[in-house]
């Protein structure tokens, strides 16, 4: 039973791909916080910008096959001549993807001519057939999926150093400014990040142009 808070249309906001049409299939439920305010603080990830408790969210819901969540998603990407065309493409995040894509639900989206792409917050392992693996790591959690496509480091972690992530093995380095209450920092978090980039150029700067944009 896969368990989905939310599914819809927009353009992927963050990382490398950003800009490009996608739809967003949010799993419930993560490994590194429970998704309450009173757990935050003491839970191994206290940054999370995202509401992924429950199946109430848009086309959220419970679904039983792999094929039938697959048909699902594919109803929402545009039937346009230009969204046939298109090469269509999926983002499964959450709350933490990889507790529940698995290899039919990964293969049912590729079946439907779907690019597949994850956002994880590495400490699970990524089956191979995932097209494009993002890898978000937080705190000191360890890192169990050590390679992919770009590594986007939430930046600054208390204690964490962007130096430690850039011997895996990723074909971009992103810093992506947290999106927070400022917690004692002289500059907001988006200039820290920009400065580091400036100094540490296999770094670069990503934005969430989503929240720019106003869109989900
Ligand atoms: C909500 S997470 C879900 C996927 C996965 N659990 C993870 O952490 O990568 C999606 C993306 O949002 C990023 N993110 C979450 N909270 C953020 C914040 N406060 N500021 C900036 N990025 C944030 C995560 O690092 C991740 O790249
Ligand atoms: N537009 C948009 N882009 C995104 N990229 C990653 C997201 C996420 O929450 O994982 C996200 C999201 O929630 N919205
Ligand atoms: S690991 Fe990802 S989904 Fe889980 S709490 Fe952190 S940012 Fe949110
Ligand atoms: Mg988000």
């Amino acid at each position: 039973m896969y368990h989905i808070k939310e599914a819809f249309y927009s353009l992927q906001g963050e990382g490398q791909r950003a800009g490009r049409p996608a739809i967003f299939c949010r799993f419930t439920g993560c490994n590194l916080w429970s998704g309450r305010e009173q757990d935050r603080a003491t839970s191994p990830c206290t940054l999370c910008d995202t509401d992924f408790i429950g199946t109430d969210g848009q086309h959220g819901g419970r679904f039983g096959e792999a094929q039938d969540l697959a048909d699902h998603l594919l109803a929402l990407w545009p039937d346009s001549a230009e969204g046939i065309a298109a090469k269509p493409y999926v983002v499964f995040t959450g709350g933490e993807p990889l507790l529940q894509l698995d290899v039919p639900l990964i293969e049912a989206m590729q079946t439907r001519r779907f690019e597949v792409a994850v956002e994880t917050n590495g400490t699970l392992p990524c089956p191979p057939q995932v097209d494009w693996i993002c890898v978000s790591p937080k705190g000191h959690s360890p890192i169990v999926q050590r390679h992919g496509h770009e590594l986007k480091l939430v930046y600054p972690q208390p204690g964490v150093n962007p130096a430690d992530f850039i011997t895996l093995d990723f074909e971009h380095f992103i810093l992506q400014p947290l999106d927070g209450e400022p917690q004692g920092l002289t500059e907001n978090y988006t200039q820290a990040a920009l400065n580091y980039c400036l100094a540490h150029p296999r770094w670069t700067l990503g934005l969430q142009t989503h929240k720019l944009l106003n869109i989900d």
